[in-house]
């Protein structure tokens, strides 16, 4: 039986990832220091899982941006608008040309140049983002990118030989989109194009003495048609042909095989690598269907969450498995790529932060390996009298767990019993609301212009902080700050002329971290940095016991900034479903229980914003469509309790205060009604980027409540001009009823700089302008 990682972390241990690309951006160091340094991380994270005992260690599995993007890199699927760029970069040093590679993610923008960025999306249900493959019909592939091959030699030269990692070729192609394409084009059409490059890849690793590739094809756990399964059959079909030395571990994760099951049994490879947390049923018929010549890898340590494994319930399915199919055709893993949690335990040292107790019951990136090497001797009897010492404790650990007085709390179970009914509904309908809130809320009745919440987050802002939790400055000195930066802000706000204003979001570091630090039930890390997309980061909230709010949270800054002006000010939370998909949730209760307590913790903010005199409070959705399952099937029971946590969260205030609510990078297209069902009353969303059509599914239901398209992308730092935002808003005026609409951007602008902002915003509230002049000429 062998241990295997499927992907460690690529941030390092220090965000020194992010530290030295954002360098290199900016002109401070070359691509000869960046390839040092990127190699030195490389090497550590090699060296850090061998040394842990892993017997088959990843290479590839490392990238500079995102793992999908390096993949459209390998196969030269590069849209043409970079061609030119790629043609003219000269680069010996990187396996591929770098400038054209983080052009494609970010766009290049400079006195020369203007090139689009590609789009960015949700990888499956994580809070990860790829970005997304363009296809064309008359799309052609080639080799370009020595990525994979050298990363082998890489690290077979420091002593580590290592299991190449690559996405197949049927997940490659669906994870991308059409382009430029007629309705009747499908970019699996392109998969007879896209196969011989896949077998050069694969034969040129073979003669390099590569034993294993894990071949990764995540849509073998979704619901797929017959096409899909027919794509799957011929590309592992063709993939077997010249491959007599070289290995495939056919590596699903984040949903089980279900009725994928016999197509996967059946296709030509050598090992299939299974998802035994999210699906840990799935063995048994796993088992049925298998090729008795074909191993099979149990992905038994979770690698989306950051809890200890217990070894004894592991070791129960692989010694399962062990005696159906002999040990030499098991290999145990965790269960998808550890990228999804943070890199080391060991680093936590802060027990304000996180109590030593709840520690205790953690592993993080490298602690998951140990546990992966023990778990071998455990199920192969040869622990040592050390390693039978920590795996008693480890047990230990867990069961601790279990009966810890951190975990429960009384009068949170107490109020969970007696939800009712009449907790999930506002007084009376949004029809009514509406009239009552026109009178209350000083805005124009026709597009009335606002913002998402967040405001530049300056490394001022950011340092500010740091200092106050060094101890460098006082509670006192760090909220006078922000209380500055609020009284400035709204200044800003009212000289532009915007109508509903916010306050900024200063005291931030994260819409979710922020709630986690001031929740109970939840600890939080200093070091826990996730990947979440390029060179960004987030510190997932840990949740760990019952959660309610013990003070207020947001009530201090949303008063003041509403006392230093006349003009509305919005306040702003972070959603229930986007608090619980954003942080490391507990697993000994279902996600719906932890997020209706939260819910509840939500509802008290939202009631206290409004004795204080908030007139309009926004509570943020953006992980609502993220937090749907994977398959369909599953979806109906998740949607009703996340729109009942929302409403659970907003519905206890009175008709005449306005509920708001925002999600991106949101298709609404399949829950529009859903969505209606939040019941919210005001909706802004992300629609700038896609020319207003995602509205298409409001105007279709027949929306009723109001929305706010967004009319700019805060994506980049171009100032979008006043006509071309009053040509999205026409749009959204020529389909939808004008006393609907607001006017905001796409997203929060905690991303952008001042410079940008101000402009753009003038230009936003000038186009509203326009609009109600326009309107007030028709009528
Ligand atoms: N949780 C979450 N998920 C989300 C989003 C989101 O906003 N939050 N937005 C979407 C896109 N994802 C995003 C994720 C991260 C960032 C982002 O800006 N991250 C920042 C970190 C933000 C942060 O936590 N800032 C801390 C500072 C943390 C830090 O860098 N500390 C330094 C020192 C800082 C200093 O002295 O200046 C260190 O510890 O090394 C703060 O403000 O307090 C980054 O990676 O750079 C943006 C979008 C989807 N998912
Ligand atoms: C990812 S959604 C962000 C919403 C939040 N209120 C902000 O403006 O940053
Ligand atoms: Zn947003």
């Amino acid at each position: 039986m062998i241990t295997h990682n499927l992907g460690y972390p690529r941030i390092g241990i220090n965000r020194d990832l992010k530290k030295v690309v954002e360098q290199y951006w900016k002109g401070e160091i070359d691509k000869t220091k960046l390839d040092e340094s990127v190699s030195a991380l490389k090497v550590m994270h090699w060296t850090t899982q061998k040394n842990a005992g892993i017997d088959m260690v990843p290479s590839n599995d490392f990238s500079l941006y995102d793992q999908v993007l390096d993949t459209a890199m390998l196969v030269g699927a590069v849209p043409e608008r970079y061609e030119q760029l790629f043609r003219e970069e000269d680069d010996k040093i990187y396996s591929y040309p770098i400038d054209t590679y983080f052009a494609m993610a970010r766009g290049l923008q400079d006195g020369e140049h203007d090139i689009a960025a590609m789009e960015m999306t949700k990888w499956f249900n994580t809070n990860y983002h790829y970005i997304v493959p363009e296809f064309t019909p008359d799309q052609e592939f080639q080799c370009l990118s020595s990525k994979i091959f050298d990363e082998y030699e890489e690290a077979k030269s420091v002593g580590v030989v290592t299991k190449p990692v690559l996405i197949g070729p049927v997940s490659f192609l669906l994870l991308g989109k059409e382009k430029d394409a007629p309705d009747d084009f499908h970019r699996l059409d392109l998969l007879d194009k896209l196969l011989p490059v896949y077998e050069d890849i694969l034969s040129k690793l073979q003669n390099m003495g590569v034993e294993w590739v894990q071949i990764e094809e995540p849509f073998l756990g979704l619901d797929i048609d017959d096409d899909t399964k027919i794509a799957f059959q011929k590309a592992y079909q063709k993939l077997a042909e010249d491959r007599s030395e070289l290995k495939l571990l056919l590596t699903t994760y984040f949903e089980g095989l279900e009725d994928n099951i016999e197509l996967a049994g059946n296709l030509a490879v050598e090992g299939l690598h299974i998802d035994l947390i999210e699906a840990p049923n799935q063995l048994d018929t796993v088992i049925d269907h298998l090729d008795e010549k074909v191993s099979l890898s149990l992905g038994v340590i979770n690698g989306r969450n950051i809890w200890k494994t217990d070894l004894e319930k592991a070791a129960k399915s692989i010694q399962h498995a062990v005696e159906q199919l002999g040990s030499d055709k098991v290999m145990i893993g965790p269960s998808c790529s550890l990228l999804h949690c943070p890199v080391d335990l060991e680093q936590e040292t802060d027990e304000t932060a996180l109590p030593a107790e709840v520690k205790r019951w953690m592993a993080f990136a490298n602690q998951k390996l140990d546990e992966l090497s023990l778990l071998k001797s455990y199920v192969s009897n040869s622990l040592s009298s050390e390693d039978e010492k920590l795996f008693e404790q480890h047990q230990n650990d867990i069961s601790d767990k279990g009966k810890s007085e951190l975990v429960h709390n009384s009068s949170v179970q107490e109020r969970m019993q007696s939800l009712d009914h009449k907790m999930l509904q506002r007084d009376h309908l949004y029809s009514e609301r509406k009239t009552q809130q026109e009178e209350h809320l000083n805005v124009p009745k026709l597009f009335p212009t606002t913002t998402i919440g967040s405001f530049p987050q300056t490394s001022e802002v950011r340092k500010w902080r740091s200092d106050y939790r060094k101890g460098n400055i006082s509670k006192e000195e760090y909220e006078g700050r922000i209380e500055g930066a609020i009284d400035e802000l709204i200044g800003r706000q009212e000289e532009i002329g915007l109508d509903l204003l916010v306050h900024g979001e200063f005291e931030r570091n994260d819409m979710v971290e922020y709630f986690g630090e001031h929740f109970a039930g939840f600890a939080f890390t200093r070091h826990g940095w996730v990947q979440s997309y390029g060179t960004r980061g987030v510190k997932p909230p840990v949740i760990y016991g019952d959660v309610h709010r013990p003070d207020p949270v947001t009530v201090r800054w949303s008063s003041y900034a509403q006392s230093q002006t006349d003009k509305p000010v919005k306040g702003m939370l972070t959603g229930p479903v986007t608090i619980l998909q954003w942080s490391f949730v507990r697993d000994d209760q279902s996600r719906e229980e932890t997020t209706k307590q939260i819910a509840l913790a939500i509802r008290d903010e939202v009631k206290d914003l409004e004795e204080a005199g908030i007139q309009a409070i926004q509570i943020d959705e953006p992980a609502f469509r993220e937090g749907l399952p994977l398959r369909r099937k599953n979806w109906e029971h998740y949607l009703e309790w996340a729109v009942d946590a929302f409403r659970l969260a907003s519905t206890v205030v009175k008709d005449r205060t306005q509920i708001h609510t925002h999600m991106c990078y949101s298709e609404f297209n399949d829950i529009i009604e859903h969505i209606a069902r939040l019941d919210a009353d005001v909706i802004s969303m992300e629609t700038s980027r896609s020319q207003m059509e995602l509205l298409e599914a409001f105007v279709e239901f027949d929306y009723p409540n109001e929305i706010g398209p967004g009319v700019y992308d805060i994506h980049s730092p171009r100032v979008p001009s006043k006509e071309e935002m009053v040509t999205l808003l026409r749009k959204a005026a020529d389909v939808l009823d004008a006393s609907q609409l607001w006017v905001n951007p796409d997203c929060g602008l905690k991303t952008r700089g001042w410079e940008e902002t101000v402009p753009s915003l003038e230009n936003m509230v000038a186009a509203a302008k326009q609009m109600r002049k326009s309107q007030n000429v028709e009528a």
